[in-house]
This record gives structure tokens, sequence and C-alpha cells, in this order.
């Protein structure tokens, strides 16, 4: 049986909710879900709970998902192999078959299958659809010298209206990075890359990154200096200094928040109810990237503001 203190301390959590509940109502969160956060069963069917969570509290959540190590294992079975330039996959004609195959009939539907287990919610849309993102080729360099990187995706027009009328409607819009070309062609956009663009264009309250680590450490490898919170100038001075996936993931959050979507964060998705802890208590976890070292995060700051 519960304790009245165990239930006095459940009722508290929900207290502490209530500020941000009231603070992100009605607010657009997008969610970037990445291929290394996907791995555990268990881990996917908690994040699909988080997911509709947020819906039924009055939020607006999008999804945008990776899958890089899926488009891994596709190509290994396949006996094709890629490289990573700069965080970015090399991506030639064959390789863009699989991308697409596996991101867009793979694990857009397996996250559409989960999060609509709890309700008729989501609907999995690709870049592609709708001109929801056009992209052009990426330029990329290596030491300063240009590198072909194949059909990897620059995003140069965000067109949100398909995910604006999929939230108005009341349903969670899954999306894929596959983007279109005004060359008639098909590009592959890093996931973090794509939700920031989208997070900007659809004006968000919150750009929140899962992945497989922590947040981001200043010490990298060693992991013991994770940063809480960081202005977007403070981030730009790291960014030569950053390695691999966090590359594309920290020049997001920079986009998003120059963009000027409030905040963005990079939250652990192997710790369950990384968001919810994020979104609704007063416990700041992962990594925060603010424009300003004077941004108000904190509700009472912002209520402040309003009822002077
Ligand atoms: N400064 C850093 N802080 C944290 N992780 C880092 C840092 N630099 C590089 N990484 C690496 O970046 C990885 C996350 O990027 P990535 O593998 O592309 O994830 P995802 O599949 O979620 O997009 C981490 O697992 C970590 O190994
Ligand atoms: C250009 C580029 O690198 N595209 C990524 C798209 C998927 C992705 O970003 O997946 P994660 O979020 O799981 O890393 C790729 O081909 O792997």
């Amino acid at each position: 049986m519960t304790s009245r203190k165990q239930a006095l301390d459940k009722a508290n959590t929900l207290i502490e909710a209530l500020p941000w509940l009231s603070r992100f109502h009605g607010k657009t969160v997008v969610v970037k879900y990445g291929g290394n956060a996907m791995t555990d069963p268990a881990l996917r069917e908690r994040f699909a709970q988080n997911i509709v969570f947020l819906r039924y509290a009055g939020l607006r959540p999008v999804v945008v998902h990776g899958g890089g190590p899926q488009i891994n294992a596709h190509l290994d079975r396949l006996g094709l192999t890629s490289s990573f330039e700069a965080g970015l996959r090399v991506t030639t004609p064959e390789t863009m078959d699989v991308v697409r195959m596996v991101l867009v009939g793979q694990v857009n539907r397996e996250i559409v299958g989960l999060i609509n287990s709890h309700g008729p919610f989501a609907v999995g849309i690709s870049g592609e659809d709708a001109h929801l993102i056009t992209a052009e080729r990426k330029a990329a360099y290596v030491d300063g010298a240009p590198v072909d990187i194949g059909q990897v995706g620059e995003v140069v027009d965000v067109q949100p209206g398909v995910v604006r009328t999929l939230l108005d409607d009341g349903r969670i819009p899954v999306v894929s990075s596959v983007a279109r070309g005004e060359d008639g062609g098909i590009y592959n956009v890093n996931a973090d890359t794509a939700a920031a663009a989208l997070a900007v264009a659809l004006e968000a309250g919150k750009l929140v990154v899962l992945t497989d680590v922590e947040g981001l450490y200043a010490d990298y490898p060693v992991c013991e200096e994770l940063i809480s919170r960081l202005t977007a100038g403070e981030l730009e001075a790291m960014l030569p200094e950053l390695s691999a996936g966090m590359v594309p993931k920290m020049e997001a959050c920079l986009a998003a928040v120059r963009g000027g979507v409030p905040q963005a964060h990079i939250l652990d998705g192997r710790t369950p109810d990384s968001m919810l802890l994020e979104v609704f208590t007063n416990d700041g976890i992962g990594t925060m990237v603010v424009a300003e070292a004077d941004e108000p995060t904190d509700p009472v700051d912002i209520y402040e503001g309003e009822f002077e």
C-alpha cells in the first residue's frame, strides 16, 4: 500500500509540474530522436509514452528521427560500406536509396506504430512531402580542403504548413530527415540539422535532442565534466573542438537558438523519461543551450515579467 509520505511525494511531483505545464501549454516542441537512443525496446516504448504524455498535457510535439545505426545495419546486410566526414555520411546514389528506404520505410513506420499503440495520433511523413524540407548539395571541408560527400543536403527552405495542419488536427507528426532538391534530386539531411530547421520554421518553444550520452561534455572523451547550460556564443567558440556526431548536433542547437527557438537541449535517451523530467520538473538535466546568458528559463521569471 502507498504510505502517506509516498502519496505526498507523488502529489508534490505533480504540483511541481504546474508552472511548467502553464508555460509550455500550446507550445510546439520539436524532439529529435536519434538512432542510438532507439536501440532498446523498453526505452522505445517509454519514448512513445513520453511523447503521448506531452500531447495530452497540451503541448504540440513533433518528432524528427534519425536512424544512423539502422542505416549502417542495412548497408552491412547488403555488403555495402559507407564512411563519415565531419559527422556526415558520404552519400552515393546507392547509399541514398538505402538511407531513404530505412528512414522512411522502416524507422519512421516503427516510431509511428509505437506512438499509435496509445491512440490515433502519429502521422509519418518524409521531409520530401509537400515541400516540407528543400535542400541543396552541401559543401564540406576537411582540414580546409573541399571533400565530396555526395547527396548530403544543406537545408535551404522549410514549408512547415503540412506539419502545422497535422498539429492543429491534434496529430503528432513524425518526420524523416530526407529532403527534396529543387534540382529534382533527393538529399540525405542529418536528422539533428533537419530537426533544428523545422523547430525554427515552426517557431517552436523548445528543441529537444535525444542521444546516447548525458549531454555535452567539456572534457570529451574523459566525460567527467557535463556542461549543464551554455550560451550560443560559448557554444560557437567550442564548435571547432568538437568531434564526430556532436558536431551536427551542437551546430543544430546553435542554429535553433540563433533562429529564435528559446532553448535547445541535449538529453540522454538512455535515461527513461528524460524528456518528461526536462519539460515538467525543476531538475535541469542534460545540456541546455540558450541565446543569451540572462535568457529567462525558469517559469517564475516569466510570471514576474508577465504580471508586473
Ligand atoms: N563533447 C562531446 N560530448 C558528448 N559526446 C560527444 C562529444 N564529442 C563527441 N561525442 C560523441 O557523439 C556521440 C553522439 O552523436 P551520434 O552518435 O551521432 O548520436 P545520435 O545517433 O544520437 O545522433 C556520443 O555518443 C559521443 O560518442
Ligand atoms: C547526412 C547524414 O549523416 N545523415 C544521417 C541521417 C540519419 C541520422 O542523422 O541519424 P542519427 O540521428 O541516428 O545519427 C545518416 O545518413 O546517418
